[in-house]
């Protein structure tokens, strides 16, 4: 069996075609499947960027096990995790999404207009701390049911102690990617120089969240590792 660098090291390629294959592609949504499949047209092998469809799955039951109605997405990219979110939230659920890129925002729009969805959604082509920090001095504390975080790994530190003021008590924040690969269980030495930057913030993250009081924490292995963080105070 061999191990890939594309999904958890701690997930065999074959592994991972099995769950995809038999319980996640069956169900994925038609708007979904067709979103992903243009974004795999349009950037190749930058389409893996696009949250696995078991992950996309599982954040879409999670919001409607919480009931969900008003979210936060930071890294939208053209718009998986997003879609898989706006198809759990009930019609008049809000989700505020933020990525400076345009272009591949709009490349899964058409996807998300056919699912008529878009209601949902307020797009904001910006840096997402400028808009966290906005969003507080508007008076948003507190006003979020679930905050899923996808963007520059570096900051993933910064915007917890934002968020933590945006996310209800009882509300929750997802860090996407801390697994990193399965780098982190890797020796630096043996992983590519690309990826060691990113991991040691990934890493840093993952300590700093196992230590952090104000939450509760589960962190799963599907996809590239997901962190939810239930606030507590
Ligand atoms: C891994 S992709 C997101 C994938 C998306 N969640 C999905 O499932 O399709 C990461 C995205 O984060 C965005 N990004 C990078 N830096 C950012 C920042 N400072 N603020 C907001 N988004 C950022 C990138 O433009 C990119 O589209």
């Amino acid at each position: 069996m061999k191990d890939t660098y594309c999904g958890s090291i701690l997930q065999s390629e074959a592994l991972t075609k099995y769950i995809q294959e038999t319980s996640a592609y069956p169900r994925e949504h038609e708007q979904l499947k067709d979103l992903r499949n243009a974004t795999i047209d349009k950037y190749k092998s930058r389409s893996l960027m696009n949250v696995p469809a078991d992950e996309g799955q599982f954040i879409h039951m999670l919001l409607k096990i919480m009931n969900a109605k008003k979210t936060i997405e930071l890294g939208v990219f053209t718009g998986y995790s997003l879609l898989s979110t706006a198809l759990a939230l009930p019609g008049d659920g809000k989700i505020i999404a933020i990525d400076p890129d345009m272009e591949a925002y709009e490349t899964g729009l058409p996807y998300i207009e056919k699912a008529n969805m878009a209601h949902k959604i307020e797009f904001i082509q910006s840096d997402a701390m400028s808009v966290l920090k906005d969003l507080l001095s508007k008076g948003e504390e507190e006003t979020f049911d679930f905050a899923f975080v996808d963007a520059d790994k570096p900051n993933y530190i910064n915007y917890h102690e934002q968020l933590l003021k945006l996310v209800k008590v009882g509300g929750i924040i997802a860090y996407d990617n801390t697994l990193w690969s399965g780098t982190v269980a890797v020796e630096e030495d043996e992983i590519p120089q690309y990826m060691r930057s990113a991991r040691e913030h990934i890493m840093t993250l993952n300590s700093f969240l196992a230590a952090d009081s104000r939450i509760e924490l589960a962190q799963l292995s599907i996809g590239d590792g997901l962190t939810l963080c239930r606030r507590l105070t």
